[in-house]
């Protein structure tokens, strides 16, 4: 005789009810024993097991119905209540999912939160150890399909169950885990081989096998919570869970009738903290059946709902709720809180919060779900709850979220014939429900010409064919001109209660998708206005979703920056930024990210940000090629970030060139490089026009006297009225160091090296030391007073040798310079014995129209003759500072000064841009 052993967890409960002390229907003996010539073991240490002597014949013949429900009568007659269900805020309910039962560290770490939280009572759901519920599946699957490895299958499923038990428990416990574990998976084994000979398993059968993994699971936890000396109880939901089948896969809880059976349960073990399983239930007839899909997240919802707890907590392996789907858009944020409205729109887009069904029971009774990260805890994750009151209500706070659904199609049915003709769209709606497709969204302009759908693309052609055949006789009129399908759309939703009745988040939205180049195909949003939905091209849909979510959730001082020529003052520039970024988002909330750097040969581009800590490291190893033109279109094209800049740190006339054609594309531009304002005049005009003409920001205050502030100063003046009559000073780093230092200790040569060496030189000194350099710096002080001077109108004089002037490099000159010392020499000596100094200086004469650059001798007490180091210093008389002229000085060159000049200037774009002062 082959002998078949089935155990119903509503069995075990019969069981456990004996172990205390409440007796077992005969009458529900008595069918199981009619129908299968069983008898029931109780010795069971967690409910029992029923041996059956008859063959699997029996089995189709009296269904797994008559057993099952042979166990319902025993779990109806049940002992008296004598313990009441305590209800509300005591309670707290946590649920934790597969992933977060994967191993048995991972249950031990269960078991830890589970001790730390502090709450009256616990009330904890989980789900079976990772992959378990598949292999169940998988067993059904091979037994019903007669493929006979469902017995090693099955083997796999006990090996895995007895190693994790094996390293989480020890002693009795182990064993009596270990006791129960033989037993299920041999009453598993017979009932597989029943369901292998029948060739077909009832879902009724098939959810039974699978809740084990449930099973296990719990019992596991539970023990690993007694251990250590906290009493805890396991619930088997099966016993207590009561849905109905509501659709094609979906049920209703009762949860009149769970609630009776949970009192009932509770009467009997009223534990503090009880561990339940997830994902299974029974329906009213005690068939054991499953809550389908994210079930154990349901079981939470419905049991939180039960008890009244005071909170649900769903562990799992993320921070909390995204504000759009990390693998699209990097710069997604963990929402701290959504209403339930919010997280239930969201579950239909996609985004991976709870299935809505999941929020309906905590909703009623304004319970929150929080989601938290069981491997980060010190994420506090994302808060579901009713909408708070007094939330911010800032604009940009009205979206919560994006979502974007793919492999849409769009319907269009268009005519003259459907305006004020009641029933077309019932006609339109009920062709598509019959051929079974649906309907994600739907848009019709009030005009009534049109009316427009969106269909998986699977169910387009059923959909398409359907409305010409329901419409062919309109269609033939005339009535319909046409039924259009346009494939490979996508859905971009954007989810936020609070954006009803505000106005102008549309208008955002709408707004940054322009400004992405995003073509809208179609528009929908309810009058509950807690969803704009956007139909657009599937290849945009990344994109527009990038552009959305930055305008909403990055902080408007957002910049993009991209900087070209990491040099010295590139160089420090990128380390300066390195060191203050985290500040200025902290105190400023301006984010600045570097997403590329470009030297003459090789760039580096991210989308999101260059990691400054490595920069160099990057910009060798992972760079291509340099290419501007795709440099900035990397910029240019990126649409995460709303504001973009580029930083020229090159000394490079073609480079210059550029700054109009990047302006145009709306592209900042911020350079200490001087070729641009003092190049042709028609061009420096051309480009000023355009930026003052636009929105777009140019600001070069480090190519006059590096970070001092004269382009501000003399912007100041000019702005308030005053009017410029003389700018004169000493405007090169390099000159002034050199004429301060060379006092007859070094040689001019030695001297120039140092402040080569010092960083104070352009790249190639003799642009400073010709004077052309001053020269410049005149030119674009002069062009700023309002002169339309050439760089030829400035006569220069020059202090590179005649004879070096055509050197083919830097170096080549450097190493000619000192032949040519002794020259120097005697200049010195001649002003030094008339008790003056050499100093080289430019001069903007605005009243005379001109300027000129000029090695000059002075009196040792003239101002000039005070300075030190690389000190520039620049004389402002105006109509205002007219007896005595407004001196600005300091240090005119070097690395760190000139990178902080451009720096300002970096921040100077964020508060034009809206950062706060
Ligand atoms: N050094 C100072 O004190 C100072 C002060 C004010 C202004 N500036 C200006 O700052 C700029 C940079 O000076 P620096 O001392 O850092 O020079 P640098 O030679 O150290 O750096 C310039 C960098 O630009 C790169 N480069 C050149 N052409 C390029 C191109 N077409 N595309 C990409 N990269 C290119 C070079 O490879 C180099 O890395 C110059 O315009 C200079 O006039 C310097
Ligand atoms: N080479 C320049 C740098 C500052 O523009 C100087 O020496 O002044
Ligand atoms: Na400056």
């Amino acid at each position: 005789m082959r002998s078949l052993a089935v155990a119903s967890p509503l069995l075990l409960a019969a069981a456990a009810r004996r172990r205390h002390g409440a007796s077992a229907s005969a009458s529900g003996r008595e069918v199981i024993s009619q129908c299968w010539n069983c008898e029931i073991n109780q010795d069971q240490p967690f409910g029992n097991s029923i041996r059956i002597g008859r063959s699997p014949g029996s089995l189709q013949r009296h269904g797994s119905k008559n057993l099952l429900a042979a166990a319902a009568a025993i779990s109806v007659e049940q002992a008296e209540v004598s313990t009441y269900l305590p209800k509300g805020d005591m309670w707290s309910v946590h649920k934790f999912g597969g992933t977060c039962m994967g191993t048995p560290q991972r249950i031990q770490n269960v078991a830890d939160i589970v001790l730390g939280d502090s709450s009256e009572r616990k009330l904890i759901i989980v789900s079976a150890m990772s992959k378990v519920t598949d292999m169940m599946f998988n067993l059904v699957h091979k037994a019903q399909s007669r493929d006979n490895s469902y017995t090693t299958a099955l083997d796999e499923v006990f090996d895995k169950h007895m190693a994790a038990a094996k390293d989480l428990l020890d002693g009795e416990d182990l064993a009596r885990f270990l006791a129960q574990l033989h037993s299920d998976i041999s009453n598993l084994r017979a009932m597989l081989c029943a369901i292998f000979i029948a060739g077909h398993a009832t879902e009724s059968f098939s959810d039974f096998v699978v809740g084990h993994g449930e099973l296990w699971s719990a019992q596991m936890l539970s023990y690993a919570i007694k251990k250590s000396g906290v009493p805890c109880s396991w619930m088997d939901t099966r016993e207590v869970l009561v849905v109905k089948p509501s659709g094609s896969n979906q049920v209703d809880p009762d949860y009149l009738e769970s609630e009776k059976r949970l009192q009932k349960w509770f009467s009997r073990q009223p534990a503090a903290t009880i561990i339940a399983t997830g994902f299974i239930a029974s329906t009213a007839e005690n068939i054991p059946t499953t809550l389908k899909r994210d079930g154990s997240d349901f079981s939470a919802s419905i049991i939180g709902s039960l008890v009244r707890a005071r909170q649900v907590t769903i562990w799992t392996d993320v921070d909390g709720v995204f504000s759009a789907d990390p693998r699209k858009v990097s710069e997604a944020v963990i929402l701290s809180t959504l209403s339930y409205q919010e997280a239930w729109e969201m579950s239909y887009f996609g985004a991976n919060v709870l299935h809505p069904r999941t929020i309906i029971p905590v909703m009623k009774d304004n319970i929150p779900i929080v989601i938290r990260n069981m491997f980060n805890l010190s994420a506090p994750g994302t808060t579901i709850c009713k909408q708070p009151a007094n939330e911010n209500a800032d604009l940009d706070a009205c979206v919560k979220s994006f979502a974007t659904i793919d492999k849409l199609a769009l319907v269009n049915v268009e005519g003259t014939g459907m305006a004020g003709v009641p029933g077309t769209a019932s006609a339109i709606f009920s062709a598509a429900k019959d051929v079974g497709a649906n309907v994600i969204m739907i848009s019709q302009a009030s005009s009534e010409h049109s009316v427009c759908f969106a269909v998986p693309e699977k169910e387009v052609a059923a959909v398409s064919t359907a409305l010409h055949v329901r419409f062919r006789e309109a269609l033939a009129a005339g009535r319909l001109s046409k039924v259009e399908v346009i494939r490979g759309c996508s859905i971009l939703a954007a989810v936020g209660l609070r954006m009803a009745s505000t106005p102008g988040v549309s208008a955002i939205l709408f707004d940054a998708l322009a400004k992405a180049n995003i073509n809208v195909r179609a528009i929908a949003q309810g009058c509950s206005e807690y969803n704009i939905t956007v139909v657009l091209k599937q290849e945009d849909c990344v994109r527009a979703l990038r552009a959305a979510h930055s305008r909403f959730f990055l902080s408007k001082t957002t910049l993009a920056v991209g900087i070209i020529g990491p040099g010295l003052i590139g160089g420090t520039l990128l380390d300066q930024l390195k060191d203050q970024a985290a500040v200025l988002k902290e105190n400023m909330n301006i984010d600045l990210r570097v997403i590329g750097i470009t030297g003459s040969s090789m760039m580096h581009l991210s989308d999101i940000g260059v990691d400054l800590n490595q920069w160099k490291e990057l910009l060798q190893k992972e760079a291509k090629p340099a290419d501007l033109a795709s440099f900035v279109c990397h910029l240019s094209e990126n649409h995460v970030f709303p504001n973009k800049v580029l930083v020229d740190c090159t000394a490079d006339t073609n480079v210059a060139s550029y700054y109009y054609d990047w302006l145009k594309k709306g592209i900042h531009v911020i350079t200490p490089n001087k070729k641009a304002n003092s190049g042709p005049l028609d061009r420096y005009l051309k480009l000023r026009t355009l930026q003052r003409a636009s929105y777009t920001h140019y600001f070069y205050e480090a190519t006059v006297g590096a970070g001092l502030p004269i382009i501000s100063t003399l912007r100041g003046l000019l702005e308030t009225g005053d009017k410029i009559l003389r700018i004169e000073g000493i405007f090169s780093g390099t000159l002034s160091y050199i004429f301060n230092n060379f006092e007859g200790t070094r040689t001019f040569s030695n001297v120039v090296a140092e402040a080569k060496e010092a960083g104070y030189t352009e790249p190639d000194p003799r642009d400073d030391l010709s004077g052309t350099d001053v020269a410049r710096k005149v030119i674009i002080l002069a062009r700023e007073s309002g002169l339309r001077l050439e760089l030829s109108d400035i006569p220069v004089k020059s202090l590179v040798p005649e004879a070096l002037r055509s050197c083919s490099s830097a170096d080549k000159f450097m190493q000619k310079l000192p032949s040519f010392d002794q020259n120097w020499d005697r200049q010195r000596n001649e002003a030094e014995a008339a008790g003056e100094v050499l100093r080289y200086v430019g001069v903007v004469d605005v009243a005379n129209r001109k300027g000129r650059v000029e090695l000059q001798r002075y009196k040792r007490d003239h101002p000039f003759a005070q300075l030190s180091g690389s000190d520039n210093i620049i004389a402002f008389t105006t109509s205002r500072y007219k007896e005595q002229p407004l001196i600005v000085r300091g240090p005119g060159a070097g690395a760190e000064v000139t990178a902080g000049g451009v720096f300002c200037d970096i921040l100077r774009l964020a508060s034009y841009l809206g950062a706060p002062s």
